[in-house]
């Protein structure tokens, strides 16, 4: 599966440490994240992350590219609901486009915990089979 990780500042610490704790499912997995963000969770836990730019310069809407093609199968994003971001608008164009394509988002810890037990279970292969749905279509 493929996996975006992001968080806002004041939730970075939040994610890597969420990282650390799940490094054995994420590890099993293709991780993506925007810059800072994947940055601070390559060096807390080693793990291998494909990283686009960061938030404020376009790294939400690089992962939106990815929903809107069919690339992303969840998303990680810690937002900080009580700080405001200059690139809102690309937010919520990164939550809208995961409505659009039905993409689980977890935007806060007690969701993601849930998503990333759900992963780890198996719960997600549905994505799979959309996936090959999808490309068979094209054929
Ligand atoms: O701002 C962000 C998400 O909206 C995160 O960006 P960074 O990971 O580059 O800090």
């Amino acid at each position: 599966m493929n996996i975006a990780l992001i968080a806002h500042d004041n939730k970075k610490k939040q994610l890597i440490n969420f990282s650390i704790a799940y490094k054995n499912i994420l590890e099993k997995h293709c991780l993506f994240a925007t810059g800072t963000t994947g940055k601070l969770i390559g060096e807390a836990t080693g793990l291998n992350i494909q990283c686009f730019m960061s938030g404020p310069l376009g790294g939400d809407q690089q992962i939106g590219a990815k929903v809107a093609n069919n690339e992303m199968d969840l998303i990680i994003f810690m937002r900080d609901p009580l700080t405001a971001q200059p690139h809102e608008p690309d937010v919520l164009a990164l939550l809208r486009l995961s409505d659009v394509h039905a993409i689980p988002i977890a935007t806060n810890i007690a969701t993601a915990e849930l998503l990333i037990k759900a992963l780890e279970r198996g719960d997600m292969h549905w994505r799979e089979i959309i996936k090959q749905s999808k490309k068979h279509n094209k054929k």
